[in-house]
């Protein structure tokens, strides 16, 4: 049987939410048998993140060249700094019959969506807005200044929920990682049947 391409999986939702701590999570599981795709990004890297792993960290000249040379599967502008994915390493991991696993904002998510319909759509909600904020604040990662727009963007990434496949509320990281393990394996399911049913009526069955 001929291999079936790799499985887009993407997870959005608000900064702050917490999908970099159910990401890291999830792949440091060892039954996780999905890829991460590293983003490009122009903002400045936070202490201890690493180029190449936590991100390619690009200047804006660069990035802007890549998007020129459409090197970019998707891309967005966040709070006065680009954000992309890499469309060569999601191609080719996709092609080999391996999952793919994309972190990335709503504006992002809606242009695959334009794209790659068949993709699963992941939305990482919070318990409340109020909570939300507190774990915003709660990281000290950002200034006052950029807290209050990552917030005022929320809001506006909170209305996108509704069209994604799947809501998973961050309540306790473990359970977040779980549900979103159950919904990766149901949606394999789903595609497996449908390509069986598909095939034995290819073959005339
Ligand atoms: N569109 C898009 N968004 C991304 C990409 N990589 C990361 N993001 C999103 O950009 C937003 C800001 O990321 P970051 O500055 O690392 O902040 P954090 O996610 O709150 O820790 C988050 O919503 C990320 O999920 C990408 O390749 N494309
Ligand atoms: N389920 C959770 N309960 C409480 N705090 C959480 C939870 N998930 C993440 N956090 C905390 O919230 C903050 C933001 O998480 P982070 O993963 O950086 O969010 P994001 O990547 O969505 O911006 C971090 O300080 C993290 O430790």
């Amino acid at each position: 049987m001929r291999k079936q391409r790799g499985l887009l999986i993407v997870l959005s939702g608000p900064s702050g939410v917490g999908k970099g701590t159910v990401r890291k999570e999830l792949f440091s599981q060892a039954n996780t048998n999905y890829e991460y795709s590293i983003s490009m990004t122009t903002r400045q890297p936070r202490e201890g993140e690493i180029d190449g792993i936590d991100y390619f960290f690009k200047t804006r000249e660069e990035f802007e060249a890549l998007i020129e040379l459409g090197g970019l599967l998707e891309h967005a502008e966040f709070v006065g700094n680009y954000y992309g994915t890499p469309l060569a390493y999601v191609n080719d991991t996709l092609e080999a019959g391996r999952d793919v696993f994309l972190e990335i904002e709503v504006q992002g998510a809606a242009q695959i969506r334009a794209k790659a319909p068949d993709a699963l759509f992941i939305f990482l909600a919070p318990p409340s807005l109020s909570e939300l904020k507190e774990r915003l604040v709660g990281r000290g990662t950002e200034t006052e200044d950029i807290i209050a727009k990552r917030i005022a963007t929320a809001r506006e990434e909170l209305e996108m929920m509704s069209l994604y496949d799947y809501v998973v509320e961050n309540d306790e990281v473990q359970n977040a990682c779980d549900k979103i393990n159950a919904i990766i394996k149901a949606e394999h399911c789903r595609r497996e049947r449908v390509e069986k049913i598909y095939l034995s009526m290819l073959r005339g069955e």
